[in-house]
């Protein structure tokens, strides 16, 4: 069992009352399972994504991780700055390593680069790289820290379509080949047949899986 959200609940104040925006929602993740979270707008993927984060606390229940977790966001949030390379060690910098030990990180950083497509960019700087290249920069990074789930916020709401596919085959694969357990939130019901399984949220509340 890699993630395993339990009767979660989140409510935000909304004045003198408050918004339900994850309603008693319940969901295994398993390894190497490739899951597409739908819904309208409003009907509370981000919040739960951010509960199965642990970027926000649930109001009631409880999240489970085996192991890491690794976060893809919409847009990629990458430093203009920085090389290619630079980019994905510097999430080993947040985690604390320093000197030779962070130097040593170089080759892994490398080999997550080919793996997505960009093998020879490390020293690019991000502000050289197009909006697609980016985003496969954003999933390199998020695999640092060999995580058991990944996380994805609309990662492919600023591409074009032939990009995003790109973009969502490159997951299925990494989640096949690494085993991690990966949730991606999209509104793009084009892409659907990408995923093992597809849950609709609806009101804050998870629907029947609808057939992908
Ligand atoms: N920080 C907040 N404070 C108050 N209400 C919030 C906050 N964040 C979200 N909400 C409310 O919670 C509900 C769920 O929002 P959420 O962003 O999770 O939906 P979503 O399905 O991800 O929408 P979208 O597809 O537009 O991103 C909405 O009613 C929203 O207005």
């Amino acid at each position: 069992m890699t993630l395993t959200l339990d009767h979660i609940t989140l409510t935000y104040p909304d004045g003198l009352t408050e918004v339900t925006a994850v309603d008693d929602v319940s969901l295994t993740l398993r390894p190497g399972e490739f899951t597409a979270l739908v819904g309208e707008s409003g009907s509370g993927k981000s919040s739960l994504l951010a509960v199965a984060a642990g970027l926000q606390e649930p109001t009631s229940g409880t999240v489970r991780v085996d192991g890491t977790r690794g976060l893809i966001f919409q847009q990629a949030n990458l430093l203009g700055s920085l090389t290619v390379r630079e980019q994905l060690l510097i999430t080993d910098h947040i985690r604390g390593l320093r000197g030779r030990a962070l130097r040593e990180r170089a080759p892994r950083a490398d080999e997550l680069l080919a793996r997505v497509g960009l093998a020879g960019f490390g020293q690019r700087r991000m502000g050289q790289l197009s909006g697609g290249q980016r985003q496969r920069v954003n999933i390199a990074r998020a695999l640092m820290g060999d995580p058991a789930v990944l996380l994805a916020d609309e990662p492919t709401s600023a591409l074009d379509s032939a990009l995003s596919r790109e973009i969502i085959d490159l997951l299925a694969g990494i989640t096949r080949e690494s085993g991690t357990a990966t949730v991606v939130v999209t509104h793009d019901t084009t892409l659907l047949d990408a995923f093992d399984h597809v849950v609709e949220m609806r009101d804050g509340r998870l629907r029947e899986a609808l057939p992908a």
